[in-house]
């Protein structure tokens, strides 16, 4: 479960998130809506830790992110996949990871295998397509078994059959009870992903329901836009 109590980021004069309040909870996926610049970003970070609140808290299985000894174990993420040592090769860089984690370092090669880049796992960073780094940061967020995990546009840049198989995956970490939290800006592919929504703009909170709830007389992309310009504000 990820608790998120009265989040609130500034930035000088920019609050990026303004008294934000959710709750994601197991056993789903939750999708993480809003605009550009509606705060999603600002507040995956805090939760894990890379951004300090200026007011309120978030929580991971009822801790802050900062208490956890091995974090790693408890949530994984992808945000930014471009945000790896590009020098590194694709299981080296698993093994890096697992090993300042205390995990095994044989799950590096499980999950090189598990996320499809077994014939890749020689290779630099710099030479794998975009796809298979999107793989290979998911590879890291396994890597602890969490029991929570968040995703920042995980398809983004992704062909049909890395959407697929990214939904697929989703599906089956929630399936197998886990938290998973998701953003995205394509609201046909979270439609088919998601069983409940978070809508934020202007960071804070807008509608927080079930899928079901909000396509009850539409598509999802028309909800989200009602919500989102001008009426819903
Ligand atoms: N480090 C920072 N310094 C200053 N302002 C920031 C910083 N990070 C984010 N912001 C601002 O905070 C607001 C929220 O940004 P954030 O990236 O969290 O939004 P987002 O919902 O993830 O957007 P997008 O969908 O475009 O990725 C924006 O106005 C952004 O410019």
């Amino acid at each position: 479960m990820i608790e998120v109590r009265n989040l609130t980021k500034r930035y000088g004069g920019t609050t990026a998130v303004d008294d934000l309040s959710f709750t994601v909870h197991s056993g789903r996926v939750t999708g993480f809506l809003g605009p550009n610049g509606a705060g999603k970003s600002t507040t995956m970070r805090m939760v894990l830790g890379l951004d300090r609140p200026s007011a309120g808290e978030a929580l991971v299985g009822g801790r802050r992110y900062r208490e956890l000894t091995h974090p790693l174990r408890h949530v994984g993420a992808l945000l930014d996949p471009s945000a790896v040592h590009l020098g590194r090769r694709a299981l080296d860089h698993l093994r890096w990871i697992a090993a300042s984690n205390g995990i095994d370092r044989r799950r590096a090669v499980e999950l090189v295998e598990q996320v499809g880049l077994g014939g890749a796992r020689d290779k630099r960073i710099r030479a794998l397509s975009l796809g298979m780094r999107q793989r290979l940061g998911v590879a890291a967020a396994l890597l602890g078994d969490p029991q929570v995990l968040m995703f920042d546009e995980p398809v983004n840049g992704l062909d049909p059959e890395g959407v697929r198989w990214i939904r697929d995956l989703l599906r089956g970490l929630a399936d197998e009870g886990r938290t998973v939290f998701v953003s995205s800006h394509l609201m046909s592919e979270m439609a088919l992903t998601a069983d409940h929504v978070v809508i934020v703009a202007r960071g804070r909170l807008v509608k927080e329901t079930s899928i079901g709830a909000l396509t009850e007389k539409g598509s999802l992309e028309d909800a989200y836009l009602d919500l989102t310009t001008g009426r819903g504000l």
